[in-house]
């Protein structure tokens, strides 16, 4: 099973992903890590990445899914913000993508990205991160004003449902 937990810049997708591949004992990657040098320095210069940005940069996650199915597993945070995106990153793998949604309130992840130091992703660019999404339908959906304990906890009794 591959796991992607989701959501806009600040909901706490790289934290939550790595606590929960501990728990499920699966290897955890970061949609980050994946970025072409020029969208990353996109979005530090307060740039929102297009579809033109993003399709490659999934299409690259959609082939390394596949390779970690078929290693046993995985967990994966990734903003996965639309639909469209949420289908490329299903498209090499058949029925075996759970996505796990971070679902909060914009005064919360201002909170939490400006809480944030080191990053590249600034807050201003949390406005266009809330104006693409697209809250999924078929996913686990937490809310994130909540403990990571508690947040894992949910996660966890969704999936062993
Ligand atoms: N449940 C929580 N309670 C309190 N703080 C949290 C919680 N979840 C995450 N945080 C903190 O909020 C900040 C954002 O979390 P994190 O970096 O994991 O988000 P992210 O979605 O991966 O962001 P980005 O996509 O921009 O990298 C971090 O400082 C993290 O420690
Ligand atoms: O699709 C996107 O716009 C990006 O993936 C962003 O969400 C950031 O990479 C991430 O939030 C890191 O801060």
């Amino acid at each position: 099973m591959i796991y992607i937990v989701m959501g806009v810049s600040g909901s706490g997708k790289s934290t939550v992903g790595d606590l929960l591949s501990k728990e499920l004992s699966l290897p955890f990657y970061d949609a980050d890590d994946f970025h072409f040098p020029e969208s990353i320095e996109k979005m530090a210069k307060g740039i929102p990445l297009t579809d033109d940005d993003r399709n490659p940069w999934l299409s690259l996650l959609a082939i390394n899914i596949a390779q970690w199915e078929a290693k046993g597993g995985a967990v994966l945070a990734c903003s996965a913000l639309k639909e469209s995106y949420r289908d490329i990153l299903r498209s090499t793998t058949e029925n075996v993508v759970q996505f796990i949604y971070l679902k909060g309130t914009q005064a919360l992840l201002a909170t939490r990205l400006r809480s944030r130091s080191s990053h590249f992703m600034p807050e201003s660019l949390l406005e266009s991160q809330l104006s693409t999404l697209e809250p999924p339908e078929q996913a686990i959906t937490v809310l994130l004003d909540n403990t990571l304990e508690n947040i894992i906890f949910e996660i966890l009794k969704e999936i062993n449902q």
